[in-house]
């Protein structure tokens, strides 16, 4: 499968979200040059004004974000907060995240950021098992997101809204004959959310996939 929405309708709908501003435009530019091939990690600006407005929706205070990259997500996610809001981002690498900071600066977010280098899951571990975030964004090594949204919903306070990105790993979730160990992570995990009595969820096939998930 190699289109999972036509490639009409992807711009299409793209076209019609509200569009990234100077400050993201400028770090997806800097991220193609200075990244190359790892440019494609970044979300696009669709989904990027997606995580704006359901941190604004949910009127979340505290909020958390496994896989920062060069910062794309953390600057949307950021910007919904309120003033006095925090976002934890976790991610390991030191290179990709130093351009982060730098455009968290020219967003002026970099004061309710906290970066925090290292395995996320050791990070997440690390924390109080107490249900003190209202937000959390999921999009680093797929393996890992059923343990990330384990350690996550044990921390999401009653209301409070996970985004798991790449749910549909190009498509090869819906067919078993793939077996990379990201797939059957993937796959073994929305099999786990859809059925799982503790949240809501809906999966959006935008892009590769983002499920929406409400804890109960
Ligand atoms: C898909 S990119 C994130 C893209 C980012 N959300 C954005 O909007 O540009 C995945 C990130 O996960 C990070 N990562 C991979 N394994 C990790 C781990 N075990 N712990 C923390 N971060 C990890 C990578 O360094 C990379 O920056």
């Amino acid at each position: 499968m190699t289109e999972l929405v036509h490639p009409a309708v992807a711009d299409y709908t793209l076209q019609h979200s509200t569009p990234a501003d100077a400050v993201l435009r400028d770090l997806a530019a800097e991220t193609r040059t200075a990244t190359g091939g790892s440019s494609g990690m970044q979300i696009t600006a669709d989904e990027g004004a997606l995580l704006t407005m359901l941190v604004r929706l949910t009127g979340a205070r505290r909020a958390v974000e496994v896989g920062v990259f060069t910062g794309y997500s953390s600057i949307c996610i950021a910007r919904g907060l309120p003033a006095g809001g925090r976002l934890l981002a976790l991610d390991v690498s030191d290179e990709w995240t130093s351009i982060a900071a730098r455009h968290w600066e020219k967003a002026g977010v970099s004061d309710r950021i906290e970066l925090r280098l290292g395995p996320a899951l050791d990070s997440l571990r690390a924390l109080p098992a107490t249900a003190e975030y209202d937000f959390a964004f999921i999009d680093a090594d797929k393996e890992s997101y059923p343990a990330y949204y384990e350690e996550i919903l044990l921390r999401l306070r009653p209301g409070g809204v996970i985004v798991l990105d790449n749910v549909l790993q190009g498509g090869r979730v819906l067919d078993p004959v793939h077996q990379d160990p990201r797939h059957t992570a993937m796959r073994g995990l929305n099999d786990l959310v859809a059925a799982d009595d503790r949240v809501d969820a809906v999966m959006l096939p935008l892009r590769d996939g983002v499920t929406v998930i409400r804890k109960r």
